[in-house]
């Protein structure tokens, strides 16, 4: 408990934040309960203030509930012992000046009234309000050195209006703030001197409380009453005054209309009862969560009990409940209200030197009276005295300056008539003043009378072995207290240990748990460590395998550059150099198809055979260029070894589309049929010609001596295949291969030896075409090769 929220006890001039102080009572099931033979859901547990509930109807929900509060009272519980343990210090409290509160909440017919005002007339079964009667005059009539003034008010809260129970008639009554808390202004207030006389006045009110039958209580409060004692006290020695209110409210009984069959009017109680209950209800709760709105405006009630919950009071909250399982849900309803309201801090304050206190009203207004009756009496006695003195030696005294006076005057009868009128007067006035002086003097008697004085008939009314008796109880009371406090801190501490075992328990589990998992990872991890060394061995294969294959490519790579070094000119390398671009997305070097800069005169140069080529290309070298075998290689499009030109090199067979101009064709062809020379027209290069001269006349000539040698006729279709021979033993490319060549052998199986005479023939027309194109391909290197080989063909 900390210092800030302690529960109320022994009255403190400290004020420190306090709690509400929540009890609950269980009243004894009822004769009517158990004949329905309904059961006891309710356990209660005084010694650990806990109150278990069990729910019998509903299987599934959670079966036993339970509540701790500051006490708890069974069926057994006496009304005495309820008082002592708990009351008892709050009264003391406010007889130290505080303000106090108890009110007794819960449904109907659950002991509310019997808990606060007892079975009349039965000693034992008193209960709350008429034992504080006791207390506080117990302590009045102990306290020496103090004057009381105690005043009681009792109201009843019906239908949501505000009704004076001593005063029934009285006009309506509003309930009013000012600084010092909530008041009701107009509430008639008694002044009482003894418990006889609050005795009284709580009977007059009751008598006018309203009161109704239902079904749940023959005598069912319909009405909130309260019952609110201010007792005002001074100290004689210091003058200092103390005020202690207390508020002791029996609420009506909150219910459900369907259990208490109500009437018509029965039920418009009924429902403005739930609604200011209800509305205390959301108050608490407010409170509970530390809202910043509480909604004390709701209703009356809330407002009448504003100071008791979250101000400047100290209160106790009494939860009255029954046993019985047909009630289980108002019973769980009270439960919770009532552990919601534990946590209502309130800020108690003593009441010193308040402003309106009437005892201070009281103490001045005596004070003024004897002031004005004491020099009235001086100057009476003055007077007499003054009298008697002047007539020592008459026989008649009299008492009554009056008629002192009459005498003096008879005494002297030549101023008759003048004393006369004088002593009228004073007769007259005299008169008056003993009028007023008795009024004052009743007025004085009135207040003194409604002052108290304390610590007198102290004998009279407890004996010493009594007070000892009740000091004992309020002892065991506080014993018990704290009895229940330390039980409560076993348990919480029992409920730790037992939470800490469990999570001992828990990890022990998940040790266990995790020992397992950790088990698994291991065998995983050894699974993933034999898998890793299968990789790497793997990994190990692939890099030598890979190495073998890089030194493979790398012997291969190097035979390719010996044979590029040796038989690729150097400038072509150079250009093919430049032109191969690395294609990053297929991953391959290609050959880019534009000219490049400075380069441009190379494709100009080469003759145009087919439109979408860079170069001239036979249908045959399309064809070979599909297929993959090595011969192929050097049909493909970058072919070092025959980069520049496509020769003409197919035979007549072969040779289908029109490659070779026109032109020449016609001329090839009356050469075959005609037999004729070939008239050389253009000649720029003579040495050329000349070879070529030379060439066709070493044919004739070698045409003409074998056919001499063998005389052998010529074949008749010899001219269409004497060109078919002659291109078959003509190697294209750069240079012409021997005839005894892999490649060529390969390519072109020998169909048949052509004859020589045919050949020659051919030779020479070719001879002949060759030098009316030298002006053209004179400047082809190659050229001259070729020339070479036809030389060498004719030979
Ligand atoms: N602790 C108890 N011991 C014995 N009898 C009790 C106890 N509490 C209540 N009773 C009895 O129960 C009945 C109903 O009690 P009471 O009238 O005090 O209830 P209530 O809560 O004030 O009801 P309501 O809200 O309707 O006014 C009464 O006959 C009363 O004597």
């Amino acid at each position: 408990m900390s210092a800030r929220s302690r529960r109320p006890g022994t009255a403190s001039s400290q004020t420190p934040n306090e709690c509400v102080q929540v009890v609950v009572r269980c009243r004894p099931i009822s004769n009517k309960e158990q004949s329905e033979g309904s059961e006891e859901v309710v356990a209660v547990y005084p010694n650990r203030g806990v109150v278990e509930i069990t729910n019998l109807s509903d299987a599934n929900k959670e079966q036993t509930k339970m509540f701790t509060y500051d006490a708890a009272y069974d069926a057994g519980a006496t009304q005495i012992n309820l008082y002592n343990e708990v009351v008892f210090p709050l009264v003391s409290s406010v007889l130290d000046g505080f303000n106090g509160c108890i009110f007794a909440y819960g449904q109907t017919g659950t002991g509310k009234t019997f808990t606060m005002e007892g079975v009349r007339g039965h000693e034992e079964l008193q209960g709350i309000i008429p034992r504080t009667f006791e207390q506080i005059w117990l302590h009045i009539n102990r306290t020496e050195n103090f004057q009381f003034l105690v005043d009681v008010s009792y109201l009843e809260i019906y239908m949501e209006e505000l009704r004076d129970l001593l005063k029934p008639n009285s006009k309506h009554l509003e309930v009013r703030e000012r600084g010092s808390g909530v008041y009701v202004p107009n509430l008639h207030a008694i002044n009482c001197k003894s418990v006889d006389d609050m005795l009284n006045v709580m009977h007059i009110g009751n008598k006018n409380r309203t009161v109704g039958f239902t079904n749940m209580n023959e005598h069912s409060s319909r009405s909130h009453a309260i019952f609110m004692i201010r007792i005002e006290m001074c100290d004689i020695e210091t003058n200092t005054i103390k005020v202690g209110k207390l508020n002791l409210i029996d609420l009506a009984g909150s219910e459900r209309q369907s259990k208490t069959g109500a009437s018509a009017e029965r039920l418009k109680e009924a429902s403005k009862i739930n609604l200011a209950l209800s509305s205390l209800g959301n108050v608490i709760s407010a409170l509970a969560e530390n809202s910043p709105h509480v909604p004390y405006r709701d209703s009356k009630l809330t407002r009448l009990l504003q100071d008791s919950l979250g101000g400047n009071s100290k209160t106790i909250m009494i939860a009255n409940i029954g046993p019985s399982a047909y009630n289980y849900n108002e019973t769980l309803t009270t439960l919770r209200y009532a552990s919601r309201a534990k946590t209502i801090q309130n800020k108690p304050v003593k009441n010193e030197d308040p402003q309106d206190a009437k005892l201070k009203e009281y103490q001045e207004e005596i004070e003024r009276l004897k002031r004005l009756i004491a020099p009235k009496q001086q100057q009476r006695t003055e007077k007499t005295a003054k009298k008697r003195q002047r007539k020592p030696k008459k026989e008649k005294v009299s008492n009554e300056v009056v008629q002192q006076e009459i005498e003096e005057s008879e005494e002297e009868p030549e101023s008759d008539k003048e004393n006369e009128a004088e002593v009228a007067k004073s007769n007259e006035e005299l008169e008056r003043e003993r009028v007023e002086t008795a009024k004052l003097a009743t007025k004085l008697a009135e207040l003194e009378s409604q002052l108290v004085r304390g610590g007198k008939n102290l004998l009279d009314t407890y004996s010493e072995r009594q007070l000892e008796l009740e000091k004992k109880l309020v002892e065991i009371a506080e014993r018990k207290k704290r009895e229940i406090e330390i039980q409560q801190q076993l348990e919480l501490q029992e409920e730790t240990t037992l939470e800490i075992r469990e999570t001992v328990t828990s990890l022990e589990q998940e040790v266990e748990l995790k020992k397992r998992k950790l088990s698994k990872c291991y065998a995983k991890y050894l699974a993933l460590q034999q898998e890793l060394n299968d990789c790497k061995y793997d990994h190990n294969q692939d890099l030598r395998e890979l190495e073998m294959a890089q030194n493979e490519l790398v012997k291969e790579l190097k035979r390719q550059l010996l044979i590029i070094d040796n038989f690729v000119p150097v400038e072509v390398k150079q250009r093919l150099y430049t032109q191969a671009k690395y294609d990053e997305e297929q991953e391959e070097w290609k050959f880019s198809s534009t000219p490049l800069t400075g380069d441009s005169n190379y494709l100009a140069k080469r003759p145009v055979s087919h439109p979408q080529r860079r170069r001239p290309i036979s249908e045959y070298a399309l064809m070979e260029a599909k297929t993959n075998t090595t011969s192929a290689l050097r049909f493909k499009n970058e072919n070092i070894v025959s980069y520049e030109l496509e020769m003409p090199c197919r035979t007549t067979q072969e040779y289908r589309s029109p490659k070779v101009s026109a032109s020449l064709q016609a001329v090839l062809a009356q050469a075959m049929q005609t037999g004729d020379d070939i008239d050389i027209v253009d000649s720029h290069t003579n040495s050329i010609r000349s070879r070529l001269e030379n060439i066709i006349n070493a044919s004739a000539n070698a045409t003409a001596a074998q056919a001499t040698a063998n005389n052998s006729p010529t074949t008749p279709n010899g001219v269409s295949s004497m060109p078919v021979a002659a291109a078959r033993n003509i190697k294209p490319g750069r240079g012409i291969a021997s005839p005894g060549s892999a490649i060529d052998s390969n390519r072109r199986p020998p169909t048949g030896r052509v004859a020589p005479k045919n050949l020659h023939r051919l030779t020479r027309k070719l001879a002949a075409w060759l030098i009316s194109k030298s002006g053209r391909i004179t400047e082809n290197p190659y050229f001259s090769n070729i020339l070479i080989q036809i030389q060498r063909l004719n030979s």
